[in-house]
């Protein structure tokens, strides 16, 4: 650790890092004087710039509350995300200072919103403006050589392709292939059932949710699914997938808060990146050829992309999906595991509805009300996405007296509005109840007045999740298939009054996506069908 320190400025870098590296970035941030704290992670290390005022206030981990900004114009600020837990932190704070604040990081100016209000005022209503990504050195142009859709900015290309998503993606295409989704779903109870009889002191069930959800893409997308999660494309794609979503999170952009940085010599995050994309596209490289020689013409998305590439539509495209599914799942086992009462409810329901004798299908949705709460509630208190993927606007623009200059990072801090006891009685508690009046599906009430919305997992405005219909189906199949087999039960140690330990809801990983710390789970079956 290394702890540098002038009249107006600390410095902490953290784990290991280049000393000259660090100099640099304390120099650019005390020239601007505009930035309290800031923290950087760049491969393994983090770096930590604090102003000694921030070091001296006395809120959490350095962080200051601000009074409004005076004027009601954006004000010089003083964070940026400390580690997962803190992270959580910041959301909060962030609400504490308003439902529309501004600051600086670096060179950067980030628009963090966190009313309903305000998200449906400037990414709906206003979203020919605010629809854009920032054209990230990094997490853009290097990873995915200005090309992609989800880090796209908003230009004529992104317009091009978002057809062409949105018909993989879509509802109609999800209804179409939803044997994909309830077969796999029917595969993950089958796993789970005969992995539980063979391990009494339970499991941590991550990755049972993500091979389910990686053999849904891959079927989508070329058409094969992989039996176990030894299959070597799994592990392959896994990897890639951790090792993207790492490098295109918001602290990974450190060319956003001093793009000076792109200029310096080829340093750590240049080699990730590289080292990442290459062995993307030499996956994809694979998988195109397979799809190309699949005898069987098996449709799937590759195969349509590549028919529009020969019509010259298309050069090549690849994406990285996030594992936002999968992470959802595991959060929600964890909640349920430390609430057998919800549990029952949710089993009464689906003895009642659907009885013993056969799985529950998606037709079935509309009847499970609980079930149905118990998912939106989910996104709701332990959603895997805290603030959004940052939106971008390009021109200025003048929201409510409130000056947003051109070239914003705009980001919606869901979390914090999660946690709003305005919006939500008793945030922090994990309660179904507060929505089983709600017919609506996620997708339906994202379209319509923000101040209505469930929840704000899946983004909002032009860049809403284009999976959005995908993951609620997948939710409802996951969620619906574990209780109609199981009981969870919470596998931690006994605590002192003889029951086990409450899983705790810390978070292990951050990137744009977060999952709950490792924890152990028994899956008992309910009865024998
Ligand atoms: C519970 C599951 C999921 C959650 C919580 C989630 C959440 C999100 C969020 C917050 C965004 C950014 C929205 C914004 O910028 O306003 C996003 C974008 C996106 N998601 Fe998801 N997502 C989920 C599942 C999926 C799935 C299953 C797919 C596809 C297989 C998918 C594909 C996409 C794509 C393509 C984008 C980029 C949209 C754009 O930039 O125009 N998501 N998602």
């Amino acid at each position: 650790m290394l702890v540098y320190s002038s009249s107006s400025l600390t410095v902490v870098a953290a784990w290991t890092i280049v000393v000259s590296k660090v100099a640099v970035w304390a120099i650019m941030v005390s020239k601007s004087e505009v930035v309290s704290v800031v923290v950087l992670e760049v491969g393994a290390a983090t770096l930590v710039v604090v102003s000694k005022e921030v070091l001296e206030s006395n809120t959490p981990r350095g962080l200051r509350k601000l009074p409004s900004p005076p004027g009601r114009r954006f004000y010089f600020g003083h964070f940026f995300q400390l580690g997962p837990e803190p992270h959580k932190k910041f959301t909060e704070w962030a609400r504490s200072l308003g439902d529309i604040y501004g600051v600086y990081m670096g060179q950067q100016y980030w628009v963090i919103l966190t009313g309903d209000k305000v998200v449906g005022e400037l990414l709906q209503k206003r979203g020919a403006k605010y629809s854009s990504r920032s054209p990230n050195y990094y997490s853009f142009e290097l990873l995915y050589r200005n090309k992609g859709f989800n880090s796209s900015p908003y230009n004529e290309r992104y317009r091009m392709l978002t057809p062409l998503v949105h018909g993989i993606l879509g509802q109609r295409n999800i209804k179409e292939n939803s044997d994909i989704i309830d077969n796999e779903y029917r595969i993950l109870i089958q796993n789970l059932c005969k992995d539980s009889e063979n391990t009494k002191d339970g499991f941590y069930p991550k990755t049972y949710f993500h091979h389910a959800a990686f053999n849904i893409i891959a079927l989508f997308c070329w058409g094969k699914r992989t039996e176990n999660c030894e299959s070597s494309i799994y592990k392959e794609f896994g990897g890639l997938i951790d090792a993207q979503l790492y490098l295109v999170a918001t602290t990974n952009r450190v060319s956003s808060f001093f793009p000076i940085l792109k200029w310096l010599p080829k340093n750590k995050l240049y080699n990730m990146v590289i080292k990442s994309r290459t062995e993307a596209e030499t996956f994809f490289e694979k998988i195109i050829k397979d799809v190309k020689e699949d005898k069987e013409k098996r449709p799937c998305a590759i195969r349509d992309m590549l028919n529009k590439i020969n019509e010259g539509i298309l050069d090549d495209e690849y994406d990285i999906i996030h594992d936002s599914v999968a992470s959802s799942l595991t959060w929600l086992t964890a909640v349920l595991a430390n609430h057998p009462e919800i549990q029952a409810k949710a089993h009464q329901e689906l003895d009642q509805v659907i009885g013993q004798t056969r799985l529950p299908k998606i037709s079935d949705e509309p009847n499970l009300h609980y079930i149905r709460a118990i998912i939106k509630e989910g996104q709701r208190y332990c959603g895997p996405v805290y603030l959004s993927v940052p939106h971008y606007i390009e021109e200025d623009d003048d929201y409510n007296g409130y000056h947003i200059p051109a070239n914003s990072a705009v980001v919606i801090n869901s979390y914090g509005i999660h946690m709003d006891e305005k919006r939500y009685e008793n945030p922090k508690e994990y309660n179904p109840e507060r929505f089983l009046g709600i017919k609506e599906s996620s997708a339906m009430l994202a379209n319509g007045n923000c101040e209505y919305r469930d929840h704000f997992g899946f983004g909002a405005g032009r860049r809403l999740c284009t999976g959005i219909h995908l993951a609620e189906r997948e939710l409802f199949m996951g969620i619906s298939h574990l209780l109609w087999c199981f009981r969870i039960e919470n596998a931690s140690p006994l605590g002192k009054d003889g029951r086990p330990i409450p899983i705790g809801l810390d978070i292990e990983r951050f990137s744009i996506t977060v999952w709950p710390k490792n924890y152990r789970v028994r899956f008992v079956k309910r009865h024998d069908n």
